[in-house]
């Protein structure tokens, strides 16, 4: 029972349970208990322990949900009272709690949420805990404080020092920064930045802290909807309205305006005085997305993801908390904020693999949504043109609603898809693009059109290879080839991040001259474009070639605008992005992810591939997306040009029943990593063994193998896999298997339920 395939039931609350109260008095909620001061409390910690701490309530008592600062031996730590003492400790030894933070208690929502977050993923309390207050300087009063902005001077005198710090201020627009922030953001001192401020060119400001963000108005600028459109908006205005969970599948054709729907059930929201979440699959989204959020209700959202200040980040912790801001645009972890009360939570690209947190916590946020939204009573939309298979089954199961848009707005139509059977094609060594490939781009260059060339490669080529003795150069710690980066100059290892520059002989043979690039990465495409179409502007968008988040949304936007003719990118571009010139998509490989044997490489391939094509022709010219393929008769290739969409997800989830995997059945990677190679394959062989608690709910274990990528940052891995019926108990059943096994210190076990990657 994964939540991707019944988040629903798994989740308890069925479609339909009401949310919590939303009235609050003196910060906290209705109802909440008071512990007055002397009382035993329990306290949740962030500290990696296994068990709540008690304390006696601090001067002045505290509420349930209380932030608190607790000693810890002899250090403070970030607590939250958790409910009464738990009394496992003598009573007359308690220690009372330091203080009371100023931040909003946590609602007993949020805690059930932590709570059955943690459950469901088998992560430890405390880790819930510190998702829940990454807000930075959380227990700081409220009072002025200094922020520094760009101003209009120029400093008399430039030095390399002042021009980081103008620079960064530039790269964030208008946006504040605290001093230490700002000097550090900028690698200098902070004189460097009291020196702009006597020059002139940088504002030292009082400001309030943690205002809160303008109000949206929600009729603000309504657009006029088409007929479909109206009939979708109105049904989930009507789902808003009720202030009930349930889940709605916006399912609607690349450009056929979800947006525009979706964005009428936040108007709902807003109307009811309820908070709005819409999560973005990549922060280089939301330029584009608080733009239009900006347009139709005349303010800005709040917004939480990697590209905001500190100070930004530390306003829409406190402002979510304290009902100042209305609606929150951001990344999976916006989730985790203190919400007073939600009443919508927008998964824009649900299917997105991005939304799996493949580090730390390990979750999936689209699941997380649907377990958050069925405790806070809210709705949940999950919107995409591609939906993943779980929702496709859950709304073909009535678990979900299903709206439909089958349409593009207006002129535009959806492209027409056409493969190039590369098998006919003499392509010459080092090239990729065949010649239809290029005589469509040479049509487009013509007429002033884009044309997109997709490859999901990052950097110049895979594989260096030395043509002496047929070395290829791979990481010193992991187990994975270094792939060439020709902007960079040098090698980089993509599980590690590790460089080194390109060695002028062979490690191994050591003849020089004789290394040479295999196969194609993006850079490599951009030099055959350049080479090839010598008066196009080619811009290549690789997540690896900015240095930051502002500096490519500014390239996609410069995109949009028309500023290049060729577009080379890899899955960055495939995501939700309008570029209205772009009338041609041209995908380098096609057959590219269906190698391998994930269990979702068909699906994702389909998904890639619609997406990617969905790029082209969304404004008034048509589109033509050309995939270059050697299996044009794979039935994945031929669901792909033929758009048979229901037929594709039929067929696919015929195959996943008859094989008892996700979403018809429940699945657990284990990964065991240590330095000690022997200590990971011998703890994995002990859970092989020990496997009692399993079979006890009819599951089974699979393993231990070498994962694909055996070893990553000198820890050998090594992977477990256990299989369940969807109704089996697995998360107990687990957790009972993985404590009998005495881990070694060095040793890492994690658990991911419903994996999406098997590396
Ligand atoms: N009713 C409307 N009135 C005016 N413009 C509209 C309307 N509906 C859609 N559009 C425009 O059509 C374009 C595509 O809409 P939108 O981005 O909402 O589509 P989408 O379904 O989210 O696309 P994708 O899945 O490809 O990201 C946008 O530029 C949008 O502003
Ligand atoms: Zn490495």
């Amino acid at each position: 029972m994964p939540p991707d395939s019944s988040q629903s039931d798994l989740f308890g609350a069925p479609q339909g349970a009401a949310g919590p109260d939303a009235r609050v008095e003196a910060g906290a909620e209705e109802g909440a208990e008071f512990f007055p001061e002397g009382t035993p409390i329990a306290v949740l910690t962030t500290q990696p322990l296994d068990r709540l701490l008690d304390y006696r309530a601090p001067a002045g008592g505290c509420w349930i949900g209380a932030f608190l600062e607790v000693p810890l031996g002899p250090r403070a730590v970030l607590g939250v009272v958790w409910g009464p003492g738990t009394g496992s400790f003598d009573r007359a030894r308690l220690r009372p709690a330091s203080r009371v933070l100023e931040a909003a208690p946590l609602r007993a929502e949020m805690r059930e949420f932590l709570g059955r977050a943690a459950d469901y993923t088998l992560t430890p309390m405390p880790a819930m805990l510190r998702l829940a207050s990454r807000a930075p300087d959380l227990g700081a009063p409220p009072a002025a404080r200094r922020v520094y902005r760009l101003g209009e001077g120029t400093p008399p005198r430039m030095t390399e020092a002042r021009e980081k710090v103008l620079a960064v201020l530039e790269e964030y627009g208008g946006l504040a920064f605290q001093l230490s922030e700002l000097a550090q953001m900028a690698g200098t001192g902070t004189s460097v930045v009291k020196g702009l401020v006597k020059a002139g060119a940088v504002l030292e400001e009082e400001a309030p802290r943690d205002m809160p963000f303008p109000r949206l108005d929600p009729s603000a600028a309504p657009k006029a909807l088409t007929e479909s459109q109206q009939a979708g908006a109105d049904r989930l205005r009507a789902a808003v309205a009720a202030r009930r969970y349930s889940t709605t599948l916006l399912r609607g054709v690349t450009g056929s305006g979800k947006t525009e729907v979706y964005l009428e059930a936040v108007a709902e929201c807003l109307a009811q005085g309820r908070q709005a979440l819409v999560l973005l699959p990549e922060i280089a989204l939301t330029g584009e997305f608080v733009g239009r959020v900006e347009a139709r209700f005349g303010a800005r959202p709040a917004e939480w993801h990697s590209g905001v200040t500190q100070t930004e980040r530390r306003r829409t912790w406190h402002m979510v908390a304290a009902g100042g801001a209305e609606l929150v645009v951001g990344a999976r972890s916006a989730l985790f904020l203190p919400y007073r009360d939600l009443g919508l939570i927008v998964v824009d690209e649900e299917h997105d693999t991005s939304y799996k947190q493949e580090e730390g916590v390990l979750y999936n946020a689209r699941d997380m949504a649907v377990l958050r939204a069925s405790i806070a009573g809210a709705q949940v939309v999950l919107a995409s043109a591609t939906p993943s298979l779980e929702s496709w089954v859950n709304a073909e199961a009535g678990k979900y609603a299903r709206i439909d848009l089958t349409d593009r707005f207006g002129p535009a139509v959806l492209p027409r898809m056409e493969a190039l059977d590369l098998r006919g094609e003499d392509m010459p060594a080092g090239r990729w693009v065949s010649e239809p490939l290029a005589r469509a781009v040479e049509g487009r260059l013509a007429r002033g059109e884009q044309s997109l060339l997709f490859l999901n490669r990052r950097g110049y080529a895979p594989v260096t290879i030395c043509r002496a003795c047929g070395h290829q150069i791979g990481c010193d710690t992991c187990d994975a080839r270094m792939v060439e980066h020709r902007f960079l100059k040098r090698l980089m290892c993509h599980q590690c991040g590790e460089t080194k520059p390109i060695p002028a002989a062979c490690p191994a043979c050591e003849v020089e001259g004789k290394l040479a690039p295999v196969g194609p990465g993006v850079e490599r495409l951009a030099e055959e474009a350049t080479a090839r179409f010598p008066r196009a502007r080619v811009a290549v968008l690789s997540s690896d070639l900015f240095g930051s988040a502002r500096a490519l949304k500014a390239e996609i936007a410069a995109i949009a605008a028309g500023a290049a003719d060729i577009v080379i990118g890899t899955q960055l571009v495939a995501k939700g992005h309008n570029f209205p010139k772009l009338t041609l998509v041209g995908v380098i490989d096609a057959d590219l992810g269906l190698q391998g044997s994930d269990l979702r490489a068909a699906e994702r391939t389909f998904q890639l591939m619609r997406q990617v094509a969905g790029r082209a022709g969304r404004a008034e010219a048509p589109g033509t997306a050309l995939l270059q393929t050697f299996q044009p008769e794979h039935p994945v290739i031929r669901a792909i040009l033929t758009g048979d969409e229901e037929g594709f997800w039929a067929a696919e989830a015929a195959e996943r029943r008859a094989a008892g995997v996700p979403p018809f059945g429940r699945m657990a990677g284990i990964v065991l990593s240590s330095p000690d190679v022997q200590e990971v394959f011998d703890l994995g062989n002990a859970l092989a063994r020990r496997d009692g608690p399993l079979r006890r709910i009819g599951a089974q274990v699979f393993g231990p193998a070498p994962a694909p990528i055996a070893r990553v940052r000198g820890r050998h891995r090594v992977r477990l896999l256990v299989k369940a019926e969807r109704s089996a108990p697995l998360q107990a059943a687990l957790a009972e298997w993985v404590a009998q096994v005495k881990r070694p210190a060095n040793l890492r076990l994690a658990i991911d339920i419903d994996p999406q990657s098997f590396l």
